[in-house]
């Protein structure tokens, strides 16, 4: 199970994270109206990080998407608006950056519409509709995954906290597909500064002594 902090952006923040919970992945969020949000000003810090970077988009236009992989070091372009199949098309065609396509679960999924989606993604990533599109801090019900009819990998999102590994460690023995979670507001003690200590003990729970 391999594990992502979102919403990072203060350096000694990231530089604990780093060396004392090695996350899989380390989300940046560039949706501008977030509390999280990255500016441009930030790239010479966080660009050299030596971890997966994940950037979060939301409907944002395909040029600013490529010029920020180049600012940052993207490796992993999360798209958390409502981007068509016609859309991550044309951004695979013009990137070789792995892209997460989030699925906003309000109750039913539409599994055939997600279909479309499947050549085109590494991984879905289930999180919890909101206005805000993301950053909620609230769960979703998981029971609407049990029907999930891909092979595809998937990451689960959405209000993740440091009472979730059991039931996440359940899902997974139901849904191997399960490949990830990604943690963010439930770890904060400020918009993008997070709970290192609080971090640790859910990794402990999850993956054991790391
Ligand atoms: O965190 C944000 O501010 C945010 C804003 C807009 C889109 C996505 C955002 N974050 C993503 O939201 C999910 C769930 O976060 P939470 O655990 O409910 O706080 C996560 O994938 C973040 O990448």
């Amino acid at each position: 199970m391999k594990v992502k902090v979102c919403g990072m952006r203060d350096s000694d923040n990231v530089q604990q994270l780093l060396q004392e919970i090695k996350p899989d992945w380390m989300g940046l969020i560039f949706y501008p109206k977030s509390s999280r949000y990255v500016s441009a000003e930030l790239s010479e810090e966080l660009k050299n990080t030596e971890v997966s970077k994940v950037g979060v988009f939301v409907n944002e236009s395909i040029e600013t998407i490529l010029s920020t992989i180049e600012e940052f070091n993207l490796s992993v372009i999360q798209l958390h608006g409502s981007e068509s199949p016609a859309y991550v098309s044309e951004l695979n065609a013009k990137t070789d950056k792995r892209i997460w396509k989030v699925v906003s679960v309000a109750e039913e999924i539409d599994w055939e519409y997600l279909r479309e989606y499947v050549d085109l993604v590494e991984y879905f990533l289930f999180d919890t509709a909101t206005p805000a599109h993301g950053g909620s801090g609230k769960k979703f019900n998981w029971t609407v995954l049990e029907s999930y009819p891909f092979e595809k990998g998937f990451i689960l999102s959405g209000g993740l906290d440091e009472d979730s590994a059991k039931e996440i460690l359940d899902l997974a023995k139901k849904l191997p597909q399960l490949k990830g979670v990604d943690l963010n507001s439930k770890y904060e003690d400020a918009p993008g500064v997070k709970n290192i200590g609080k971090l640790r003990n859910f990794k402990k729970k999850l993956i054991g002594s790391f």
